[in-house]
């Protein structure tokens, strides 16, 4: 049995820093393990321009503990006002990594998201040109569909035509949960790539729902059947350079997870490298760890994978039950079993 695994230092390719004294609260629980992120732009006003972008870089940054090394890999939040020009300027001068698409309503702060897929197509054809990710939070907001099937109508309904009528654009299904999704990407060609969280490796919606209700294990897409999260532990656990590490680690204050209309979203950064090797090792997958968590994220990004590595032993990691923030305490994932591994 091995006790030790060294991997290239991972990069989480999906993740929410927030802002503020949230954000002072839960960036070193991230740049103490990952080298670089894709941050989520999702605040409250969202981050739309370029300037903005380097705004809330400047403000990461000054964020980061003395003596930390990590580089956030900034998004635009895709708007129907969003001007392209803007886009390929921000891209240009190294601003931005990617850009990202809500669709209205369906998530977390996404009011400005998008609602007519065509206003945005001059945009997504500036990104296809310039070879500029497209980020794209795969969720249909129609009332009318149940909400476990939003993430496989929006595939049929809006992800495969945007990607047939825009040749070219590389497109990121982030935080998949189905079974539909595992399909779709495993059929597409390297311009498409799927992130997978660690939650959803974890829990399906008996973890939420049976035996009481769960609003720390709520989060969106939200978690599937069982038969979903077997897919998504296949997927991440079997190499194929299509499927890499996005926690969408999500944090909310304990007081707006447990309301009568709680927040969606898992705080998974403390935690998540530990949780991970021992899914990988339930499946007898250990050795493929480095290429979900370092190696295919930066293949599909076209970045170099870290040159510094990332060392777990086997032993009971120590993390707190939650963290304290000025705004309270922000409850970690509880994966429902005792960890194995810790970063060391
Ligand atoms: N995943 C979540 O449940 N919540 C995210 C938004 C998102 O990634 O959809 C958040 O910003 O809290
Ligand atoms: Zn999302
Ligand atoms: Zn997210």
């Amino acid at each position: 049995m091995t006790d030790t695994l060294t991997i290239r230092r991972p990069d989480d390719w999906h993740l929410h820093l927030r802002d503020g004294a949230m954000m002072r609260a839960v960036l070193p629980h991230t740049a103490a393990h990952f080298a670089r992120a894709i941050i989520m732009p999702n605040l409250v006003p969202p981050v739309v321009t370029g300037a903005q972008a380097q705004a809330y870089r400047d403000r990461i940054m000054a964020a980061l503990p003395e003596g930390m090394d990590f580089t956030p890999l900034m998004t635009l939040y895709l708007t129907e006002d969003t001007d392209a020009a803007d886009v390929a300027a921000a891209h240009a001068a190294g601003l931005i990594t990617a850009v990202k698409l809500y669709p209205a309503g369906a998530t977390t702060n996404s009011a400005s998201g998008v609602a007519n897929f065509d206003h945005v197509r001059p945009v997504l054809e500036k990104m296809a040109e310039i070879g500029l990710p497209l980020c794209v939070h795969g969720e249909v907001t129609d009332a009318d569909i149940d909400i476990f099937d939003r993430e496989a109508v929006f595939i049929d309904r809006v992800l495969d035509p945007i990607r047939r009528a825009t040749p070219g654009l590389r497109v990121v299904m982030e935080h998949i949960t189905t079974s539909d999704a595992v399909d779709y990407a495993s059929a597409q060609d390297d311009s498409l790539g799927a992130t997978i969280t660690t939650h959803h490796l974890v829990i399906n919606r008996n973890h939420i729902l049976a035996g009481g209700i769960k609003p720390h294990y709520y989060c969106l897409p939200v978690a599937k059947r069982e038969e979903h999260r077997l897919a998504l532990r296949r997927a991440a656990t079997s190499g194929d350079a299509r499927f890499f590490l996005g926690t969408d680690s999500a944090p909310h204050t304990d007081a707006n997870k447990l309301l009568p209309c709680g927040c969606a979203g898992c705080f998974t950064a403390p935690n998540t490298m530990s949780i991970l090797a021992q899914v990988f090792e339930q499946d007898g997958a250990l050795d493929r760890l480095e290429a979900f968590a370092s190696l295919n994220g930066p293949a599909f990004y076209g970045l170099p994978a870290n040159d510094t590595t990332l060392t777990l032993t086997r032993s009971a990691p120590a993390y707190p039950p939650h963290i304290d923030t000025e705004d309270g305490p922000v409850t970690v994932f509880d994966p429902g079993w005792p960890l194995d591994w810790s970063v060391t």
